[in-house]
């Protein structure tokens, strides 16, 4: 499962409303969503909580990039401080420049007089333009280190967590919002630096102004503060409306999906659904210009606002340094390099005041990642026995348990039963009984809740990882789709072997598939993922022919098959069938399978009912006992009797 198919529309839930139901409050299913969670908590946080998590945060990127390369992360904090010492020292040097050009004399002496501060003026700005350079290139050399830090560190939780942990539904929403917080790291940790810039930028141009005349600060306070107040706001306010309207975006969204993607394109048509969808769309669509629209005018409004409260502010600002200037506290040189100052000082407060509102939000959606890793150690498998597994002998199942989580009754309840290596066993039982469950308890994939699963005696737990896995192979009734090639999707089969193109295409043949492979444009070499050029896609029997040869390819001791055929056709089926019997009497083979004529030859078939194992025998003692199975093999075989009649 990929992290956004879970907050895909599932058939299972009402995703869609009835026509009449469009209004503010349709579809009360849809939660927030988890690219929301950084806009929400921005929301409603105020302005102060923003400003007191920011160290905090900062800190954070600053560790994660120091922990992904510590040589660039270095150059950056320098190049980051050298700009800001340039700054102040452009600053000085401008003062200088302006002190010469306005001190008394011939204009051509003045200017020569000025030619070593403007040199000096002129370096400081090469420099910083230098060290501007330096700073892309190592952050530029530092993201994808960064990226790939934080991914794989979340790759490496989800793909080690118990399987149980995606029975969870919180499990599952964490996980998106973290996959979305991976994404924010680098924002977090380049907001981070130009922030440092910005701040840096500021106390250069604070220090300059206060070596020229220390009143200029307080000017320079004046002129600059309201400016930042008044975007820091005016981001809040876009955020709050954001918030407003996730609900009708998501509804979009969900639209977008069912009106444009290949899963639902087939039934859009079947059914005829165009017009209604574009409808849904069209009165979503007008709520949600409205709100725009509103957002707007109040984003418009705000801005506005700051802007005149802004320009007032640095009118009054050069007012003061005009009556300064007349009353002869300062010199014209000062005046005219506090104009200068602060117009650097509201570019650098302006480049702050983004970087804060940016880190803050990619902040929240960090802290989902943070969070997620902290919480997945709950889910992490216990440490791993160091007992090799060893050729299977016996494998014993005893009084095992297992409960999905919110559900009140056990999914296998108290089962106990044995299988001996070369047996074929059949799990058998109406929908729901528990046979899949069962199975993934015997391949270890789950853990019970009470009881002992055992190889060779030895319980499941004091076995080597590794050396049990190598001996099981599983053919899930659920199979996944992997978009690699059909040799690769059969060698996933037995990952950590050498997968000889003749294993491979021996798996293929006991799995009939190796027909339709050879049917294929590039044979085993084709890509079975019609998302990328000359890639393909099967028919769900083909499919599970291919599945049913990953199973095949790990020599196992014990192949677990669950519903391998549910899509074959009927010589497919006697073939793939066949193929399992050949492995009766040398390996162990349990089969899941709703069509009871291809169990007939099992050893031996444990019926499920609602958990609990209720008969086992072979074939022909369970006819004989006239239980369950007897009415299910009875009731199925009289369909194909009826039917010759
Ligand atoms: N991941 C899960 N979370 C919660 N309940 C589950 C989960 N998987 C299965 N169940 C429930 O556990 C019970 C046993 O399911 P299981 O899939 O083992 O049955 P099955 O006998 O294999 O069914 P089928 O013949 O339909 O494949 C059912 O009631 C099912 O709804």
């Amino acid at each position: 499962m990929t992290a956004t198919d879970t907050t895909a529309p599932t058939t299972s839930r009402p995703v869609v409303p009835p026509p009449n139901a469009v209004g503010e409050s349709a579809l009360p299913e849809l939660r927030a969503m988890w690219w929301e969670t950084g806009m929400r908590a921005r929301a409603d946080a105020g302005l102060r909580a923003v400003f007191a998590e920011i160290p905090r945060l900062v800190g954070t990127a600053l560790g994660i990039a120091w922990r992904a390369d510590r040589t660039r992360t270095l150059v950056v904090a320098a190049a980051t401080v050298g700009a800001g010492v340039m700054a102040a020292f452009g600053l000085l040097a401008t003062q200088r420049v302006l002190l010469e050009l306005f001190s008394a004399g011939p204009t051509p002496d003045r200017v020569l007089a000025a030619l070593p501060a403007l040199s000096l003026l002129a370096g400081s700005a090469a420099v910083r333009a230098g060290l501007g350079i330096v700073t892309g290139y190592a952050q530029n050399g530092l993201s994808p280190r960064v990226d790939r830090e934080v991914e794989r560190r979340l790759f490496e939780t989800t793909t080690a967590v118990q399987l149980q942990a995606f029975d969870e539904d919180a499990f599952a929403d964490d996980m998106e919002r973290a996959s979305r917080g991976s994404s924010s790291v680098i924002s977090l940790v380049q907001g981070a630096m130009n922030l440092l810039a910005g701040l840096a930028g500021l106390l250069a141009v604070t220090v300059a102004v206060v070596v020229i005349h220390p009143l200029l600060l307080v000017a320079l306070l004046v002129a600059t503060v309201p400016g930042a107040w008044a975007a820091l706001k005016a981001g809040h306010q876009r955020y709050q409306t954001y918030m407003a309207g996730s609900v009708r975006r998501r509804r979009l969204w969900i639209l977008h999906r069912l009106m444009a993607e290949r899963p639902s394109a087939a039934e859009l048509r079947t059914y005829g659904l165009r017009s209604f969808l574009l409808d849904l769309y069209d009165k979503v669509m007008g709520v949600e210009t409205r709100i725009q629209l509103d957002l707007a005018r109040r984003t418009t409004t705000t801005t506005a606002i700051g802007s005149v409260v802004g320009g007032a502010a640095t009118g009054a600002v050069y007012l003061l340094l005009g009556v300064l200037l007349l009353n002869g506290h300062i010199p014209l040189a000062a005046a005219a390099t506090c104009v200068v100052a602060v117009q650097a000082a509201q570019r650098s407060l302006a480049a702050a005041t983004f970087q804060i509102d940016r880190i803050y939000d990619e902040g929240q959606h960090f802290r989902d990642y943070d969070q997620f890793l902290d919480r997945a150690t709950a889910h992490m498998p216990p440490a791993a026995g160091s007992v090799e597994a060893g050729p299977l002998a016996q494998l014993s199942v005893d009084e095992v348990t297992l409960t999905y989580p919110d559900r009140d009754t056990p999914a296998v309840d108290k089962v106990s039963l044995v299988i001996r290596q070369g047996q074929t066993v059949a799990f058998v039982g109406e929908n729901g009984s528990g046979k899949t469950t069962l199975a993934a308890l015997v391949a270890g994939l789950r853990a019970p809740a009470a009881g002992t699963i055992t190889w060779n005696g030895h319980p499941y737990a004091e076995l080597r990882e590794q050396s049990m896995q190598a001996r099981i192979a599983v053919v899930t009734q659920d199979y996944h789709r992997w978009p690699f090639s059909v040799a690769t999707n059969i060698a996933l089969g037995d990952i950590d072997t050498d997968a000889e193109p003749d294993r491979i295409h021996a798996a293929a043949v006991k799995a009939v598939a190796h027909d339709v492979i050879a049917e294929l444009p590039h044979g085993y070499e084709t890509l079975l993922d019609k998302t990328f050029a000359d890639g393909q896609d099967l028919s769900g029997g083909q499919w599970q022919r291919i599945t049913a040869a990953r199973g095949f390819f790990r020599d196992a001791d014990l192949l677990i098959m669950d519903e391998p055929s549910s899509a074959l056709d009927p010589r497919a089926e006697h073939a793939l069938f066949q193929a399992i019997r050949d492995r009766q009497g040398r390996q162990t083979t349990i089969l899941i399978t709703h069509r009871l004529a291809n169990v007939r030859h099992a050893d031996r078939i444990y019926v499920l009912d609602r958990g609990r194992l209720v008969e086992a025998g072979s074939h022909d003692e369970l006819m004989g006992s006239g239980g369950r199975y007897a009415e299910l093999f009875t009731l199925q075989a009289a369909g194909y009797q009826s039917a010759s009649v």
